[in-house]
């Protein structure tokens, strides 16, 4: 198994020029530039309640809109993500919270599969939250889930601030990742999932 449980990627296309480090076990440390102030808002949270460290810097097309940018930085942080884990040895795979944020209150589910998939419940009332369009959300975490190979489910219980829901879901989802990748050296030697490694 990978000790550090790091991964460092770069990933460029047309549409956007992509940097980013990730350690699973960390103090919670960010430093993000994406271009979208919200986003980098809502990563540095990601970071801080996983006790992840992640730097990222993003370039994207934001002339366009924040499309590309948001989907490719899910795409490369599941790829990260499913990097820093290797091997499924000893990690819990399961994760849960509900986390609140004054009214709003979301909740996420997390499986270590190797099954990719995305099941989003949340509505916004608003269409952007800064500049960063609400519809972007989900996006983000079906390339995030696609990418790091596994099962994710986010349900808005509460909530009608639109920055209060995404803060709460964005926590939610750290803190289930959190639990899920925790290991337990004991289990080190257990058999991966049917699906072996991610
Ligand atoms: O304690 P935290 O840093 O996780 O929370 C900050 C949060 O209170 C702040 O981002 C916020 C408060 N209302 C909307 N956003």
């Amino acid at each position: 198994m990978n000790d550090i449980r790091h991964a460092s990627l770069h990933r460029a296309t047309s549409e956007t020029d992509i940097t980013l480090a990730l350690t699973l076990d960390g103090e919670g440390r960010s430093n993000v530039d994406s271009g979208i102030g919200f986003f980098d808002h809502m990563l540095t949270a990601l970071a801080k309640h996983g006790s992840f460290n992640l730097d990222l810097k993003a370039k994207g097309d934001l002339h366009i809109d924040g499309h590309h940018t948001v989907e490719d930085v899910g795409i490369v942080f599941g790829q990260a993500f499913r990097q820093a884990i290797g091997d499924k040895r000893g990690i819990e795979r399961f994760g849960h919270a509900l986390v609140p944020l004054d009214e709003a209150l979301c909740e996420a589910v997390v499986d270590i599969s190797g099954r990719p998939y995305l099941a989003w419940n949340v509505v916004f009332l608003r269409e952007k939250i800064g500049t960063m369009d609400t519809e972007l959300f989900e996006e983000f975490f079906r390339a995030f889930a696609m990418s790091a190979h596994i099962a994710l489910h986010i349900t808005c219980k509460a909530g009608t601030n639109a920055h209060h829901i995404a803060e709460s879901g964005f926590k939610a989802v750290a803190r289930a990742l959190k639990v899920a990748v925790s290991h337990d050296p004991r289990l080190a030697g257990a058999i991966p999932s049917t699906k072996g490694v991610l």
